[in-house]
């Protein structure tokens, strides 16, 4: 970070320089929505409505040069071991790479293994999908859940395929909710695991495999493994032909575009998940061609960046005005705050500035009735990422299309514009007030206004968009990590919560004495241990 220090100052006297002034009054200077905002094929990404001037973006694309993030891509996309603490490369666009050239780790090619493993994928599907399979459950949870349940539901309108449910939770609820009502005959069990050690999913597996067994299902027949251990599969008794495997170089928040995605692959077909690879690939090449000021993930990794560690806001908003996207800030919390959430550069010494933000959103229009007064009058700034489709998928309701778009572009218009207090005092003279009461009730529909949005805009959500839109997301992580000097690839930060959970329980059991555990978790397990049967 050392050689970033001038960059920082200068970004935070940009900030020191521009805080007070209006984002609205950088619209008196005519074009500016089409200067600060990039474009990819038909994906428009706005950030007109910031307080980044020519200036500020200026600065922000040093900083892009000074931590030589074009090196670093280029050293991605290669196969070099980028994940130095884990010794891996980071190849999840080699799984989208369905007509590049040969992509090297260690000296050795391994698209021919990516091809091999889609096109087993491939024919797997389309035998489950011409089967009497009518349900697939997908056991996995964090990489190995999110994604294709986040890519299930959003390319709903294209599902010709079996039913898919996702079992994360090592809550029995979950499974139990899921299993019951499907007929154990006609439901093929996808047990996704990068390691295949992951206790809720071996938890989760095992009860589904008891339940098949209990039920007339056949799992020898019915099971099938996502995963990089072909050994732990085999113990587990899924034969070799149904297992699909990967590489330690996909990390498990990307690994959607392989194995991983085989149950999207199944809900729309082979067909359907190519158009999502060539999405994602199609964003690879923006990705790698686009001179930053038009290059979107990075515009929106250096936006993300002025508002995160430059201005100190400390959470971001994602705000898809698309219902069949309400998984995908779910989705981005894994992928953003799990690749970025680390306070220890690359050499070991401490992050300079602060980490990557906290991220957080829902479906619009529902947050509006919901969080949305705080993001207009709390007294934090949220920055917001505002995201919605042209076009709808229901031709037949239209209307209902309109009225989104309308409630998407209102909000981000509502939090640049504000309400004065002179607007304000005026709306509750209309309404009859006067003297202090007036003044008082005016004080309360104050909008300060002033707050930041992006919003990005794509033709409708197909498979090749939402491609794009995942690549576009782990892009701007990758940019935002090299910025911040972070490893955006391991995540140690997950592991003492599990290795506690392994010694908690024969404590909870009862086979272990609590007194080994702080007097605040000895009495929890106490509480617990008198209040279950
Ligand atoms: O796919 P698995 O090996 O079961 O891992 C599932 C998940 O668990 C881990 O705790 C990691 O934090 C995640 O990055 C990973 O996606």
């Amino acid at each position: 970070m050392g050689g970033l220090t001038s960059h920082w100052d200068a970004l935070a006297a940009r900030f020191g320089a521009t805080a007070d002034r209006s984002i609205l009054s950088l619209f008196d200077e005519a074009g500016r929505a089409e200067a600060f905002s990039a474009q990819t094929g038909d994906m428009l990404f706005d950030y007109s409505k910031t307080n980044i001037d020519a200036e500020t973006r200026a600065a922000l694309i040093a900083l892009l040069d000074a931590a030589d993030v074009a090196g670093k891509r280029a050293q991605m996309f290669a196969g070099a071991p980028i994940n130095d603490t884990e010794g891996r490369a980071v190849l999840h666009t080699a799984l989208r790479n369905l007509d590049g050239g040969p992509v090297l780790v260690d000296g050795v090619d391994v698209m021919p293994g990516v091809l091999d493993t889609l096109t087993r994928m491939r024919s797997f599907a389309q035998d489950i999908r011409e089967s009497e399979i009518t349900d697939v459950v997908n056991i996995g949870i964090g990489g190995s859940d999110l994604g294709p349940a986040m890519a299930v539901d959003a390319l709903a309108p294209y599902h010709d395929g079996p039913r898919c449910h996702f079992v994360s939770n090592v809550d029995g609820a979950h499974i139990a909710d899921t299993l019951r009502g499907l007929d154990a005959r006609r439901t093929l069990v996808i047990v996704a695991s990068k390691t295949f050690t992951t206790i809720e999913t071996m938890t989760n597996a095992r009860t589904a495999k008891a339940w098949m067994q209990a039920h007339g299902g056949e799992p020898q027949a019915q099971f099938a493994a996502l995963s990089t251990s072909e050994e732990k599969t085999r113990a587990f008794g899924i034969p070799a032909e149904r297992v699909f495997g990967f590489e330690d170089w996909v990390g498990g928040r990307y690994s959607v575009w392989g194995p991983i995605g085989l149950s999207l692959m199944i809900a729309i077909g082979p067909k359907g998940f190519d158009a999502f690879l060539r999405g994602g690939q199609a964003m690879d090449r923006h990705f790698q061609a686009a001179d930053w000021s038009e290059n979107v993930p990075a515009m929106l990794a250096l936006v993300g960046i002025w508002h995160a560690q430059v201005c100190g806001h400390a959470s971001r908003a994602v705000l898809p005005y698309d219902q069949r996207l309400a998984r995908l800030p779910d989705y981005l919390q894994q992928l953003e705050m799990e690749s970025n959430g680390k306070g220890v550069q690359m050499d070991g010494s401490p992050v300079a500035v602060s980490s990557g933000p906290i991220v957080w959103g829902a479906a619009g229009t529902n947050g509006q009735h919901a969080f949305y007064q705080l993001i207009h009058q709390g007294t934090r700034v949220v920055p917001c990422e505002f995201m919605v489709a042209a076009e709808g998928h229901e031709a037949e309701l239209a209307h209902h299309h309109r009225l989104l778009i309308a409630n998407c572009l209102a909000q981000s218009e509502a939090l640049m514009r504000g309400r004065s207090l002179d607007e304000a005092r005026g709306k509750m003279a209309d309404a009859g007030f006067t003297g202090d009461e007036l003044e008082r009730q005016a004080q309360h529909r104050v909008f300060e206004g002033n707050r930041p949005s992006t919003t990005l805009v794509y033709p409708k959500l197909d498979p090749f968009t939402l491609g794009q839109i995942v690549a576009l997301y782990e892009h701007r992580v990758f940019v935002e990590g090299v910025v911040l000097g972070i490893n955006s690839y391991d995540q140690w930060g997950v592991e003492l919560g599990k290795e506690l959970a392994t010694s908690l329980q024969p404590v909870i059991e009862g086979s272990a004495p609590a007194s080994t555990k702080d007097e605040s978790t000895a009495a929890l397990v106490g509480f617990i241990r008198r209040h279950s049967a």
